[in-house]
C-alpha cells in the first residue's frame, strides 16, 4: 500500500515536511517548517491533525525547536526544552497524543541527562523518529484486529477522518478498510461529511477514493437513514482521548452516531493506539473539549451561511459514553467491556 505520511522529517533532518490538510481535497501541497511557532500554528489550524499525527508532529516539532539551542549546560537546555513543551502543549487541548508525545520526549531528555548536549539532541531526534515508526507499527496491528471483526461486502460508516493522514500513514478507523481492500473485501464505506470542517468529505472520501475504495459521502444528518435502510453493518471511528472507563472523546457528532448505532443494533467500534488511551483521566467528564472559532461554522469555506452577529457554539469534539461502544480496537488487541477493568489490563 502506497501510504501518505502526513508529518515527517526531510533527508537532512532539519525540517518537518507536512501535508497541509486544510487544502485537501482540491490541492495536495507539502509545506516545510522548522520553527516551533510554525509547528504550533500547523497543529492549531489543522494543517496537521488527527491524534496520532499531532503526536508525531509534536515530537518532530520540539526536536526542531531545540536542536539549535545555544545552551551549554543541561539545566539551561532543559529549561529551554520545557518552555518549548509548554508552548506546543497549548496548541490544542483534547487529543492526548500531543501531551503523550511531548512527555515522551521529555522522558528521553531526562534519561540521557548525563550525556553531552550533542548526544542528548541526537537522542531527541531518535525518539521523535521512534514515535513515527512505532505509530506505523501500531496502526498496522490495529488494522489487522479491526479487520478480524468485519466480513466481505459489509457497509461501513465512519465519522471525521481517522485515516492515514490522521496518523503515521496507515490509519486507525480506516486501517481495516485499507487492509480489507487489499484482500478484495469489497467494503462500501459511507463517510459522514463531519461539519463544520468536513474532515469526512474533504479527507476521508479523498483518502479512500485515492486507493479505489467504494465511498459515499453523506451529510451528518443522514447517518440515521442509511442505518435504517440496512446499508450499514458496522461503524468504525477514531479517537482523540479514551478515558480509563472507556468513554471516548472524538470528533463532534461521534456520540450521536454511536447512539444511532445502538438504536439500530449496529456494532460501534472505536479504533486507536494505546497512545490515545489516557488512564489518568477517569471518565469522559474529565476530558477538556476544544472550543474553536465560530467562523468555522458560519464561514468555513468562504460562504456566509448564518448571520455572523448571532451566537455560535463550536465544540470540536464530544464524548461517547462507553455504554455505546461495542469494542475499542488497539494494537494490543480488541478491548471489550467492562472497559474500566479491561483497559487497565492492556497496560499490565
Ligand atoms: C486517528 S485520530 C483522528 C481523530 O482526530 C480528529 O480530530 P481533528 O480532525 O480535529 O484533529 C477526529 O476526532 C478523528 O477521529
Amino acid at each position: 500500500m502506497n501510504i501518505i505520511v502526513p508529518a515527517k522529517l526531510n533527508e537532512a533532518k532539519d525540517k518537518m515536511i507536512l501535508l497541509d490538510q486544510t487544502l485537501l481535497p482540491t490541492e495536495t501541497r507539502y509545506i516545510e517548517i522548522d520553527k516551533l511557532e510554525d509547528t504550533w500554528d500547523a497543529i492549531k489550524k489543522l494543517r496537521v491533525r488527527g491524534a496520532p499525527a499531532i503526536g508525531v508532529a509534536a515530537g518532530f516539532g520540539i526536536y526542531l525547536g531545540v536542536k539549535d539551542s545555544k545552551a551549554n549546560t543541561y539545566d539551561d537546555f532543559y529549561e529551554e526544552f520545557m518552555e518549548a513543551k509548554k508552548y506546543l502543549a497549548s496548541s490544542r487541548p483534547t487529543a492526548v497524543n500531543l501531551f503523550w508525545a511531548l512527555n515522551r520526549m521529555e522522558d528521553r531528555l531526562v534519561k540521557e541527562k548525563e550525556k553531552s548536549l550533542d548526544e542528548i539532541k541526537k537522542s531527541l531526534l531518535e525518539e521523535s523518529e521512534d514515535i513515527l515508526r512505532e505509530d506505523q507499527e501500531m496502526c498496522k496491528k490495529i488494522s489487522e484486529y479491526g479487520l478480524s471483526l468485519l466480513k466481505p461486502n459489509m457497509g461501513l460508516l465512519t465519522h471525521c477522518n481517522a485515516g492515514g493522514i490522521a496518523t503515521s500513514g496507515y490509519g486507525t478507523a480506516l486501517g481495516p478498510m485499507y487492509l480489507g481492500h487489499e484482500k478484495s473485501y469489497g467494503f462500501k464505506v459511507f463517510s459522514d461529511e463531519t461539519r463544520p470542517l468536513n474532515q469526512g468529505s474533504r479527507l476521508t472520501a479523498w483518502e479512500l477514493n485515492e486507493v479505489g475504495i467504494d465511498v459515499t459521502v453523506i451529510c451528518d444528518d443522514m447517518a440515521s437513514i442509511v442505518m435504517k435502510q440496512g446499508k450499514i453493518d458496522a461503524v468504525l471511528v477514531g479517537c482523540d482521548r479514551v478515558a480509563a472507563n472507556g468513554d471516548v472523546a472524538n470528533k463532534i457528532g461521534t456520540s450521536g452516531v454511536a447512539i444511532l448505532a445502538k438504536e439500530y443494533n449496529i456494532p460501534f467500534y472505536v479504533l486507536g493506539p494505546t497512545s490515545t488511551i489516557d488512564m489518568e483521566t477517569a471518565t469522559g467528564d474529565d476530558i477538556n473539549i476544544e472550543l474553536r472559532d465560530s467562523k468555522e461554522i458560519y464561514n468555513g469555506f468562504g460562504k456566509i451561511t448564518a448571520p455572523p452577529e448571532v451566537k455560535f457554539y463550536n465544540p470540536a469534539f464530544d464524548v461517547t459514553d462507553h455504554k455505546y461502544i461495542t469494542a475499542i480496537i488497539t494494537e494490543k488487541g480488541i478491548v471489550k467491556p467492562p472497559y474500566d477493568e479491561n483497559l487497565r489490563k492492556i497496560f499490565q
